[in-house]
């Protein structure tokens, strides 16, 4: 070789460094295309493309070296490799992709969340439900009489609450459940349209038990559709129905959250559930409000599987889209939100759907953003009337936005300081976060808290 064609070559491999490390994809494709020896040459400090791209956050240009076969073991004088730079470099979805050998998968970016243990509003199980015990009316029969049992109230699904006198001037009172105990319910108890469901037993009583009694204290839920406010005893001013689920249903502790969840979601299956769905038959109700019974022998309900004799649940997913950069999220708005909220997008799964598929397809309809990988994060039951919310994160593989109309006011982009800045509500905030009780909240504070280096 005559050193006219050294210094060409050595300018060859020097421009395909810095195209690797100024992340110009198009040129580094390029140059591999027609000369594949570059793809493990090295510079000064035997620094290869691979090292640079990780050195400089181009995921991108990584994930296209080692789409390409090149060498990740390699080090440079330091005796770094192209994992370890991406590590030290907080490059975290680079260090991932190098670490996973490159499968091109950009799921590598999502953190394995799995099971995260997170509780959210309304999922709190203060309660035993105690199912077996839906079938054994004696057991049911003794546990409505009994002075112990604890009697929660709804009209037309608005829960009866009281609010401490110190909460009068909080613009978001706490709110209480009334604890009613029997004597108060007796008058409702005996009309046709009350609905009863039981709800389970308290915990802590486990231990309580006794030779006459098993020492559990039950607890029950009624709907009334009349107000019964002015048949309740003893008489007492600080009750009040209250009215609306949002923001309403927000204001009680978790334990009270959880209990709600349970019971305005069978109850709100109750009232609109009254007539058999197969047939438009009567229904009587069964196994502690578990369940509602045709009373048509005929019934096709009657035999087989039949989910609608039980209480619905509708299983919604709801997601966080990353941008692929990593560094922005995908938010919406529905003309209802209170002006200046944004939240993550979400829809109903459909029938013979997955999980993935419904985000993928609810993201595109509503947004025009094509999804990629998607991973479960958490869920929330959301009694309104009764969904299950199934929330995920996903990667975006395109970024242009065109928003359904109908279904929403506006989607953005928006960074992950300006996300920062509706979390501390800083002056500078764009946007406003909803409410720490709706998993959407979640969702985003656990992008922020991951992969803070994306
Ligand atoms: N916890 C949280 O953080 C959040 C919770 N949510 C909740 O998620 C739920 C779904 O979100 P949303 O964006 O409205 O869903 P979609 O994007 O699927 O749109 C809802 C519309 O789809 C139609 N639809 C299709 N299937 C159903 C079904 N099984 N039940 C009811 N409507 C259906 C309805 O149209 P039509 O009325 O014309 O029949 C409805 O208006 C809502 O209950 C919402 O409150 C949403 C965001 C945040
Ligand atoms: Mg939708
Ligand atoms: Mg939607
Ligand atoms: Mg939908
Ligand atoms: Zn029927």
């Amino acid at each position: 070789m005559t050193s006219v064609q050294m210094s060409a070559l050595d300018e060859m491999v020097q421009q395909f460094l810095e195209h690797a490390s100024s992340g110009d994809l198009v040129k580094v494709s390029f140059l591999i295309s027609h000369s594949r020896h570059l793809l493990n040459e090295s510079g000064k400090q035997g620094w290869t493309a691979l090292m640079l791209a990780a050195r400089n956050g181009h995921y991108d240009v990584v994930k296209a070296l080692l789409s390409e076969g090149c060498n990740t073991a390699l080090t440079n004088r330091s005796g770094q490799t192209a994992h370890d730079i991406a590590k030290f470099w907080g490059h975290k979805h680079i260090a991932n992709l190098l670490a996973n050998g490159g499968d091109g998968n950009l799921q590598v970016i999502l953190p394995n969340t799995g099971a995260t243990g997170h509780e959210s509003y309304f999922s709190r199980e203060y309660l035993d439900r105690l199912s077996d015990k839906r079938s054994d009316s004696e057991w049911l029969s003794a546990k409505l009489a009994s002075p112990k049992t604890v009697f929660l109230l709804f009209y037309n699904l608005d829960p009866l609450v009281m609010s401490g006198p110190e909460e009068l001037n909080n613009s978001h009172p706490k709110m209480k459940l009334c604890r009613l105990g029997r004597i108060s319910v007796d008058e409702l108890m005996k009309k046709s349209d009350t609905v009863v469901i039981f709800l389970g037993v308290e915990k802590e009583d486990h231990t309580l038990q006794s030779k006459e009694e098993d020492g559990l204290t039950a607890w029950f839920a009624l709907n009334t559709q009349e107000n019964p406010i002015d048949s309740l005893v003893p008489k007492d001013s600080n009750r009040f129905f209250l009215k609306g689920a949002m923001p309403g249903l927000f204001l009680f502790d978790e334990d009270e959250a959880g209990v709600i969840a349970q019971a305005r979601s069978v109850l709100a299956w109750h009232s609109r559930y009254s007539f058999c769905p197969t047939c438009g038959g009567r229904t009587k109700v069964d196994e502690g409000g578990y369940k509602r019974t045709c009373l048509n022998e005929g019934c096709k309900s009657l035999h087989g599987i039949h989910n609608t004799s039980y209480p619905r649940v509708d299983p919604v997913v709801i997601m966080l889209v990353i941008h692929p950069d990593g560094n922005q999220c995908l938010l919406g708005r529905k003309k209802i939100f209170p002006p200046g909220m944004f939240s993550c997008l979400a829809g109903f799964v459909e029938p013979g759907e997955t999980i993935e598929n419904a985000v993928r397809r609810e993201v595109l309809e509503e947004s025009g953003v094509t999804v990629g990988p998607v991973q479960y994060v958490s869920c929330q039951p959301w009694p309104m009337p009764s969904s299950l919310m199934i929330g995920c994160l996903s990667v975006a593989v395109s970024t242009d936005i065109n928003v359904d109309k109908n279904e929403i006011e506006e989607a953005r982009w928006f960074t992950r300081q300006q996300v920062l800045d509706a979390i501390a509500r800083s002056n500078q905030a764009v946007f406003t976060m909803p409410p720490r009780q709706a998993i959407a909240h979640y969702l985003v504070k656990h992008w922020i808290g991951i992969n803070a280096n994306l």
